[in-house]
């Protein structure tokens, strides 16, 4: 299959249990969840989305005929050779990955060594063999992906309140504060809900912080 990419870049893992991890991002294009039209947001399932997911036109993006193809230019972004102790990682995210990642995909880049992950709004299956699965629940929406490495939570969601989600399989529970204008306040929320229930654990999307992409 073919697939269509935003972007593809070389950064830190800024989010959940792997934050501070360099990571190959593939920014896949398009969301089951949003058009990725600004004048749709206030009517989409998904409204709080931070990220440029249209197209194919940013740093790496662009159609790819196979899987082959798309695994050789995200190893191309990883800037190192083989260093010991090293496991090269590769981020699938979007937009919703799950509309384009197949097993074809996974099984090519494991095949050039990277371990690979994703970041999922969950309502959608997943292929089989992908190494770590972070599901970001949104309010409204029905779980298809209900096990995984990591649940990270943005918070607050009306709808999508913590108590719902910790009866799930997933082995890390993270709230993620919702960044938006009132993200200090967020932030202070979420923290004083991990302090409460210390089965969820802050986490802070240190990127935004760092100035990395
Ligand atoms: C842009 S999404 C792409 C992956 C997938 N569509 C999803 O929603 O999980 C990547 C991550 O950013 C989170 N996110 C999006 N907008 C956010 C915001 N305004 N504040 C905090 N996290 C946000 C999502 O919940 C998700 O965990
Ligand atoms: N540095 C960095 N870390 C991230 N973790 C998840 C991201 C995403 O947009 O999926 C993201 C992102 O956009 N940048
Ligand atoms: S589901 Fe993910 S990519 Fe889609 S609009 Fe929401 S946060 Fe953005
Ligand atoms: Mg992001």
């Amino acid at each position: 299959m073919s697939y269509s990419v935003k972007e593809v870049f070389y950064t830190l893992q800024g989010e959940g249990a792997q934050a501070g991890r360099a990571a190959v991002f593939c920014r896949f294009a398009g969301c089951n969840l949003w058009s990725g039209l600004e004048r749709d947001r206030a009517t989409a399932r998904c409204r709080f989305c931070d990220t440029d997911f249209r197209g194919t036109d940013g740093a790496g993006g662009g159609h790819f005929a196979d899987a082959e193809q798309l695994a050789a230019a995200i190893t191309a972004c990883w800037p190192h050779d083989a260093v010991p102790g090293v496991v090269p990682y590769v981020v699938c995210t979007g937009g919703e990955p799950a509309l384009q990642l197949d097993a074809a995909l996974v099984a090519a880049l494991q095949g050039r060594g990277f371990e690979v992950a994703v970041e999922t709004n969950g309502t959608l299956a997943l292929p089989p063999g992908i190494d770590w699965i972070c599901v970001s629940p949104k309010a409204g929406t029905e779980l298809a992906v209900r096990r995984g490495d990591e649940l990270k939570l943005i918070y607050p969601q009306p709808g999508a309140e913590p108590e719902r989600y910790v009866g799930l399989d997933f082995e890390h529970r993270i709230l993620q504060p919702l960044d938006d204008a009132e993200r200090a306040a967020h932030t202070e929320a979420a923290a004083a809900h991990c302090l409460a229930d210390p089965r969820w654990h802050l986490g802070i999307q240190m990127h935004k912080l760092v100035g990395l992409p």
